[in-house]
């Protein structure tokens, strides 16, 4: 995180919703440079160990409402499902200068405007887990309060777990959360299933896991090194005539190959999204 950004921190940044996500981003932000006395997480229920592992680095865990200054950012990382209880409950805490930035998949910028004081600057964002690598992708949109300052500011908070794309038109939204938010679970997918089919094409279960999670992993590393479009790496893999290309005739036929499987899995993701949205 560039000292600029944290120079502008006056206040703590305050987590609310130390899971999965949130807690990935809050530990990229204390790698990053973050001072742990500016770190607070809210989580009533939150076990033991994670705890435990957030206070054993100096993060402020559940300290009660009052003793809680005024945050310079509050980043919302519950699920949308309860967003509309924690949000009443968490938006006394937001003070003029406090940047609100959501990472929930559906609740709108509109939304969360409604449950703070007018005029809240907030930005809705979408990271994706490999931020907890810092391979990130956020995609990310704000409202008309936040300023160049804040855009900054949330640029350096939400750049130090990966790439930050911003995008002015937030009907988007649900498409990006369909695309590279629930997308990290789809190459996953592709590691199991490419394991079981090699198990029933003959291979040992344990080593078809091994070399599928292996081979998807350095596919991927590949195409992040190399300029190379991803048309033209799959067509390096494609000796004519051979095996690939048996392959690559099931997975691109048009009807029921690869793009339309996963057009209907983005669509059905996006329309999540909008019931998310409340
Ligand atoms: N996981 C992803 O890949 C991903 C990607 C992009 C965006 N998101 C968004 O990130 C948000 C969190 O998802 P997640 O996967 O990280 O879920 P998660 O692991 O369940 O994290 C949510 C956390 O919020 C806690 N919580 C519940 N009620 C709370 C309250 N009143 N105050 C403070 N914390 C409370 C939960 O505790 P309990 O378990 O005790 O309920 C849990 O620890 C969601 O809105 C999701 O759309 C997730
Ligand atoms: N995980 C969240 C969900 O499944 C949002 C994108 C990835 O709803």
């Amino acid at each position: 995180m560039s000292e600029r950004a944290l120079s502008s921190l006056t206040g703590p940044v305050v987590l609310v919703g130390a899971g999965k996500m949130g807690g990935a981003m809050l530990e990229g932000w204390l790698k990053l440079g973050l001072p742990a006395r500016l770190a607070v997480a809210i989580d009533p229920n939150l076990p033991d160990e994670p705890a435990g592992a957030l206070k054993a680095k100096g993060v402020d865990v559940n300290p009660p409402a009052h003793a809680i200054a005024t945050p310079s950012v509050l980043l919302l990382a519950v699920k949308p499902q309860v967003a509309p209880d924690v949000l009443s409950r968490v938006a006394p805490l937001v003070g003029p200068n406090t940047l609100v930035v959501s990472v929930m998949a559906g609740r709108t910028l509109g939304f969360i405007a409604d449950a703070m004081p007018a005029g809240t600057a907030i930005v809705r964002s979408i990271p994706n887990t490999p931020a907890a690598i810092g391979r990130g992708v956020t995609v990310a949109v704000a409202n008309g309060a936040v300023t160049a300052d804040g855009r900054a500011l949330a640029s350096a908070l939400l750049g130090a777990i990966g790439i930050v794309e911003w995008i002015d038109d937030e009907d988007l939204m649900d498409a990006a959360t369909a695309v590279s938010g629930s997308g990290p679970a789809y190459a996953f997918l592709l590691a199991e299933a490419l394991a079981e089919a090699g198990a029933k094409a003959g291979l040992p279960a344990e080593l078809s896991a091994r070399i599928a999670r292996a081979t998807v992993s350095g596919a991927g590393a590949l195409m992040d090194q190399s300029d190379l479009p991803a048309a033209t790496l799959r067509q390096n893999v494609t000796s004519p005539g051979g095996t690939t290309a048996a392959a690559l005739a099931v997975l691109m036929d048009e009807a029921g190959g690869f793009g339309p499987l996963l057009a209907d899995a983005v669509a059905a993701a996006t329309r999540r999204g909008k019931e998310l949205a409340g």
